[in-house]
């Protein structure tokens, strides 16, 4: 069976322009006062609705609205509603700023991915978005000197030296209306840079998040979306020594102690507590919400043990156990379109980065006749923020839980080894056994784009899927999880409320003793100064190195057996998948699979990886 390659949907590939890779030899002064020189830069933009914020009624939860502009000084401070929320039909407006870096290949795979995570913040509205990925306009972006070349200019309270940071503020005062939002990726968010630019900044890992929160449809991925949120606000909540060495909360400089409680008279004349300080409160409410959230994600993982233990106990035809396989991989790979393909069913997929948060099951029969249920699970991707991680317990618990692991690799991705590597890290770090890594399949999808990469318009299908009675019989079967929620909701709702109101699971906030302040990033300004002369501070450089790591771990050093076995496939054209379900069949039938073994993966602090190759190659 011939198909024409050319009717394919094809992943979204960025050519980056020529005026922008040269951006950042634009001094600031020159683009500042000589109009043309902006207008050469391609920033295409369409003029969507802007961000609002503070919409009391919307649902989602959302990272982007900042604490500092947005408190409400008399919040129920109990209501679920109390972290900021936004109007979930706007899509914000990004603007990326991108640092170079070398070779070329690292820049563009480094951008491309950046402009895909921007591109793929788009709310999701009747399980459905308001727009076709591919009818979208890339975001505008701009490329600047890298900082962690570390020139003598490089502020470490600001991350880029001055120059960067006045050639970022004109292009961003001539493209983006004041709602806009900008994103700055591989560092951590600045309030500095917040007030220097007057935009709020995101780091790629708040991205990250926000998608998750905007993609989430089922209860669960809603709930660990938010946690994984929470968390990650609660680490941006900083405390600034100002002028004078008073101490601020934030970016406006506001009072800090907010409310008498922590103070105690006693009754006996003298105040015995300095009162509870913004940061305190913010926090004790992150801390509260974390706290019942932590309830519901209980609940739901202990359900899905359950559903699991139920799934074992029903066993297939032959009396083994059903099996299950997850399909994991980086975001994009293809996990989605291959679990349809080989359940001949649907499952929503698509060129947005995370387009599946909520993990879902499908059945298929095997060659032999054996049925097993396939798990297409959220997508992995480089640096994976450790909020997400520890927050998506109850889902990547059904990774290490699985009989069977298919790892779906993006052949035609541009950092396809990366993307690997990053991915068995992932597996590695959230406890998977060895025994599974070494059992994994390993599914080269795309195989397609290669093929059209290399000339070909066309190809031969070998022969799949001309025998679909096999499959024609696979009686679809969704796991409706939160059907089965549903049933246990309203005792957990008991239980939960039993539980706060006996104040259970709140830290006590009653006590001077109880300083909230404690852990919390406290920016001296004078220490800053110091901090100048070595360069960036000790966060900034963790994220840079990590992130310019990722590109040059070798994903063979570790990783590479023979007997890890491959097959390549192409999703979208039914190519290899007869061949991948004959060596999922014999891998479950072999004495090779894995006895499944509890492993309780987040008993340790998971921490993204840290290999530092000493030919990292960075501009210098
Ligand atoms: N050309 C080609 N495109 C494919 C193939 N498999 C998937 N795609 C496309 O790749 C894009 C991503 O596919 P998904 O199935 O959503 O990928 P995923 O791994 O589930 O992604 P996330 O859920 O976001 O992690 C979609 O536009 C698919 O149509 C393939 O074999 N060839
Ligand atoms: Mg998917």
């Amino acid at each position: 069976m011939f198909r024409a390659i050319s009717s394919l949907r094809s992943p979204l590939r960025v050519v980056l322009p020529q005026t922008l890779t040269t951006s950042s030899s634009i001094s600031s002064s020159s683009l500042c006062s000589n109009p043309n020189l902006l207008s050469s830069i391609k920033v295409p933009f369409d003029h969507s609705p802007p961000l609002i914020f503070s919409n009391p009624t919307a649902p989602a939860i959302s990272i982007f609205s900042s604490p500092f502009s947005t408190r409400q000084k008399n919040e129920d401070p109990y209501d679920d509603d109390y972290v900021y929320s936004r109007e979930p039909k706007s899509p914000p407006k990004l603007f990326v700023v991108q640092p170079r870096f070398r070779p070329d290949e690292v820049l563009n795979a480094k951008l491309s991915e950046a402009l895909n995570l921007a591109h793929s913040l788009e709310e999701e509205r009747d399980g459905d978005f308001g727009f076709q990925f591919g009818d979208k306009e890339l975001p505008p972006h701009i490329i600047v000197q890298n900082p962690a070349s570390r020139s003598s200019k490089t502020r470490a309270d600001m991350y880029f030296g001055p120059g960067t940071v006045d050639t970022v503020k004109c292009h961003l005062n001539a493209y983006l209306s004041e709602e806009s939002l900008m994103i700055l990726f591989l560092l951590i968010s600045n309030y500095k840079l917040q007030r220097a630019w007057g935009k709020p900044v995101l780091d790629r890992v708040g991205l990250i998040i926000e998608i998750f929160n905007a993609h989430a449809q089922t209860k669960e991925a809603k709930l660990q979306s938010e946690l994984a949120a929470l968390m990650y606000k609660k680490t941006r909540l900083v405390r600034v020594r100002g002028a004078g060495g008073r101490l601020t909360f934030g970016e406006t400089g506001e009072a800090e102690v907010v409310s008498a409680r922590g103070r105690g008279s006693g009754g006996r004349g003298f105040i015995s507590g300095a009162g509870e300080t913004e940061l305190q409160l913010q926090r004790r409410r992150i801390l509260e919400r974390r706290n019942r959230l932590l309830t519901e994600i209980e609940e739901v993982r202990r359900t899905r043990a359950l559903q699991r233990a139920s799934r074992k106990r029903r066993g297939g035809s032959e009396g083994q156990g059903l099996a299950t396989i997850a399909v994991v991989g980086y975001t994009n790979a293809g996990k989605s379109t291959l679990v349809s393909a080989l359940s001949d069913s649907y499952l929503y997929s698509d060129d947005r980065l995370f387009a599946t948060v909520d993990p879902l099951l499908r059945n298929v029969i095997l060659p032999s006749g054996r049925k097993v249920l396939l798990s297409d699970t959220v997508g992995f991707i480089s640096d994976l923020p450790v909020q997400l991680v520890e927050a998506f317990h109850a889902t990547l618990e059904e990774v290490v839980e699985a009989d069977l692991l298919v790892h779906v690799i993006d052949s035609s991705a541009l950092n396809v080894d990366e993307q690997r590597s990053s991915v068995l890290q992932v597996l590695q770090q959230i406890g998977v056994s060895e025994d599974k890594l070494q059992n994994m399949i390993e599914v080269w999808n795309k195989v397609d784009l290669l093929r059209e990469n290399a000339g070909c318009d066309e190809f031969v299908d070998e022969g799949e899927g001309e025998d679909e009675d096999d499959d024609a019989d696979a009686e679809e079967e969704e796991f409706d999880e939160e059907a089965e929620l549903s049933s246990k909701e309203s005792l957990k709702e008991d239980a939960m409320a039993s539980g706060l109101s006996a104040g259970e699971n709140l830290e006590p906030v009653d006590d001077q003793e109880d300083d909230f302040s404690e852990g919390w990033e406290t920016v001296d300004e004078d220490a800053q100064q110091d901090n100048v002369s070595k360069g960036l501070n000790s966060m900034d450089y963790q994220q840079v190195e990590s992130t310019e790591s990722s590109k040059i771990i070798n994903p063979d050093s570790h990783f590479q057996r023979e007997d890890v076995q491959r097959v390549e496939t192409s999703a979208v054209m039914g190519v290899g998948l007869q061949e991948l379900l004959h060596i999922i069949d014999e891998k479950l039938s072999s004495k090779k699979v894995v006895e499944r073994r509890s492993v309780d993966c987040f008993d340790r602090k998971w921490r993204p990886p840290r290999e530092v190759d000493a030919g990292a190659a960075v501009e210098q």
